[in-house]
């Protein structure tokens, strides 16, 4: 992909550089403001080679989801469109905006706002029951086994592990966790792994502790690394924890919402202890950032 040309086509679908005001990148997303949305063409955005996602942001954001490989060229190249300053936003600085309420406001695709000890959630209505429904039914819902998907035929492996109730991402507490679902989240870890240049990424969701420890033990020698939600597992689980040091497989911990926000019981990590890195708060991408730390990992042991 031509960061050049995504750039150009970012643009025209926004309403061309006389329509944007501000431009900014973080670990996944290029986060513009606009001067008229409604010029915006969210479709257009969505087929662009490279684009992830689409999400509208306030009255007059919109961000655009390409993953954390490409992210910073294209904020460049865009920049220098616009003429725009590039700003970059940390992890810290998104959480800040997340706890003040900067997200809370108009999305256009899907809400998704994520963590906060207020944040109060429940499926709503009747689409919500009936997502949850469809959900339930659906083939393999309770130990969701995504399979191993490959991606190139160079690079590191890695395991996607997800734990209890995160099957039910998108009707789940969707002020905490979004409206995204589970196949989702298997989308967007895919799509990094490759952008990432992972040679096969494969998903596994389980809500039974001795199921993830059986599925941690069979990484040894399997994956070069994991990617680990622990969910509910990671304030109670030794037995998890146990297994990660007992195989030593790099692994990053991961976590949807903004953990350190919410009720003091969540406030401990049992797995932390044997992972090399953690990420907090940035929803679905933060998979996406929670790769790429693997990645790096990866490669800087494999050069080393
Ligand atoms: O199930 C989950 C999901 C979670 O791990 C997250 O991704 O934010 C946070 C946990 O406290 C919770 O039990």
């Amino acid at each position: 992909m031509d960061p050049a040309i995504t750039a150009a086509d970012v643009l025209e679908a926004c309403g061309g550089a006389d329509n944007v005001t501000g431009n900014a990148v973080c670990m996944t997303r290029l986060r513009l403001v606009l001067k008229d949305p409604s010029r915006v063409d969210t479709d257009r955005l969505e087929t662009l080679h490279g684009v992830l996602g689409v999400r509208r942001r306030g009255a007059s954001g919109v961000e655009v989801v390409f993953g954390p490989a490409i992210v910073d060229a294209i904020g460049r190249e865009f920049s220098s469109r616009t003429d725009l300053p590039l700003e970059r936003k940390t992890a810290k600085a998104i959480t800040q905006m997340t706890a003040s309420g900067v997200r809370n406001v108009d999305h256009l695709h899907s809400t998704h706002r994520y963590g906060g000890a207020d944040a109060s959630s429940a499926p709503q209505g009747d689409d919500g029951l009936d997502k949850l429904r469809q959900l339930l039914e659906s083939p393999g819902a309770l130990t969701n086994d995504k399979g191993a998907n490959r991606t190139t035929t160079t690079g590191p492996t890695a395991l996607v592990l997800n734990g209890p109730n995160l099957n039910l991402l998108g009707v789940r507490e969707p002020d905490i966790y979004g409206r995204e679902t589970y196949d989702d989240l298997v989308h967007l870890v895919e799509r990094a792994g490759r952008d990432l240049g992972f040679s096969k990424v494969a998903c596994f969701q389980s809500n039974h502790e001795g199921v993830l420890v059986d599925r941690i033990q069979q990484a040894l020698g399997t994956y070069d690394g994991i990617v680990f939600n622990p969910a509910a597992y990671t304030h109670t689980s030794i037995a998890l924890l146990d297994a990660l040091k007992a195989v030593g497989v790099p692994t990053v911990e991961v976590h949807i919402s903004d953990v350190p926000a919410r009720e003091a019981f969540r406030q401990v990590s049992y797995v932390r202890d044997a992972c090399i890195d953690t990420v907090i708060g940035e929803g679905l991408e933060g998979y996406a950032h929670a790769l790429a730390i693997l990645k790096q990992h990866l490669d800087k042991k494999k050069g080393a």
